[in-house]
């Protein structure tokens, strides 16, 4: 994206509440930075329309300086037609007591055809992540309907978890959140994803010396992978400002680099650390010349190669789950 001064942002589920939080970040110039004014095209279903039209005159009366347009639509084609950025969060959330796994039938359907549409319009620098659950396998489907773009263009957030295991650790430790670097979260972004402090480090200095390993397995791991439950139970209503920030960073940092610090992004896999190729799993990752590389060569000890076996066990269960449905 470098050249381009006007970028398409596609945001599916544009109506609804990740979408209604997002969209003003996103107009404001914090999704690309502050040189690419930006046209937004806002997918919705026909039940959402209302939703995204309001919030479109919403930003019409933000007048953000780098918002160009704004189009509404319930067409995928006219959606991702010359899309840059395609942000796929419409789907049906998870309400209390729902496993993400109860979503993969629901979901499943929406993201083939997206695939497709993205596949028949989207911009050859087209780069996509999927929000909406269960995010790794709704982008595996998404990628299974688009031959014509690379795989690695398709990823799926991981960055809200990573963002927690962050926060949790900085309140932790009592240093500001930027202090931290390292962290990762494996898998699936789901209750059995890994978030993995082995080479964590606080302000430079390594957090394995600062924190017990009880604490790290009796408490941070387990309220890392079961946040969004916590949330929801406080709440009433899954994370919402929490996950559009996430989308956020992830998509800014993949645009604009992250100066080598580590993020965590849900990626398919090229075979690294034992992960089956192809299947979209977290991994460490930098953002570098506007692709992500995964962190190589790590030592993963017993532990932590049975943490993230357990995960990607889970994502393949899955992928036999959405191939018996006939959605890939
Ligand atoms: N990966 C992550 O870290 C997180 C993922 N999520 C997921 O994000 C998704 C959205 O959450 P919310 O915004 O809170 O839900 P919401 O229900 O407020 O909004 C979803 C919107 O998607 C729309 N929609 C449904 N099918 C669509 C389709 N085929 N095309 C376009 N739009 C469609 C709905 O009409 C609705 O307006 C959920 O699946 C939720 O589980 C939520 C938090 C974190
Ligand atoms: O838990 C949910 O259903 C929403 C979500 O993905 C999260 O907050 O991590």
């Amino acid at each position: 994206m470098t050249a381009t001064t006007l970028a398409t942002v596609t945001v599916t589920g544009a109506g609804g509440q990740i979408g209604y939080a997002l969209l003003f970040r996103i107009a404001s110039g914090q999704l690309l930075g502050p040189n690419i004014r930006v046209r937004l095209n806002l997918l919705e279903i026909p039940a959402g329309l209302a939703g995204a039209e309001g919030a479109a005159l919403e930003l019409q009366d933000a007048a953000f300086p780098l918002l160009d347009a704004v189009t509404v639509t319930d067409s995928a084609a006219t959606a991702f037609d010359g899309a840059n950025v395609a942000l796929l969060v419409g789907s049906r959330p998870r309400g209390p007591g729902m496993e993400r796994a109860d979503l993969l039938a629901a979901n499943g359907a929406i993201f083939g055809p997206q695939g497709a549409a993205l596949n028949a319009g989207a911009a050859s620098d087209i780069r996509v992540v999927v929000v909406g659950n269960p995010a790794n396998t709704n982008a595996l489907i998404a990628a299974a309907h688009a031959p014509d773009i690379p795989r690695e263009r398709f990823t799926a957030l991981t960055r809200l978890d990573h963002n927690r295991a962050v926060g949790l650790l900085a309140a932790k430790l009592g240093v500001p959140a930027g202090d931290i670097d390292g962290v990762t979260i494996w898998g699936n972004h789901s209750a059995t994803q890994y978030p993995d402090l082995s080479y964590a480090t606080a302000a430079g200095r390594e957090v394995r010396e600062l924190v017990d390993d009880e604490w790290v397995r009796e408490e941070f791991i387990p309220r890392v992978a079961n946040r969004g439950a916590e949330i929801i139970e406080v709440r009433g209503s899954s994370s919402v400002g929490s996950a559009a920030s996430a989308t956020i960073d992830h998509m800014y940092d993949w645009v604009n680099g992250n100066r080598g610090r580590w993020t965590s992004v849900a990626l398919p896999s090229d075979g690294s650390y034992g992960v089956p190729e192809g299947l979209i799993s977290s991994f460490p990752a930098t953002s570098v010349d506007g692709a992500w590389r995964i962190v190589p060569g790590l030592d993963i000890d017993a532990f932590a190669r049975q943490r993230i076996d357990a995960s990607v066990r889970e994502l393949a269960t899955e992928r036999e789950q959405v191939q018996a449905l006939g959605l890939i």
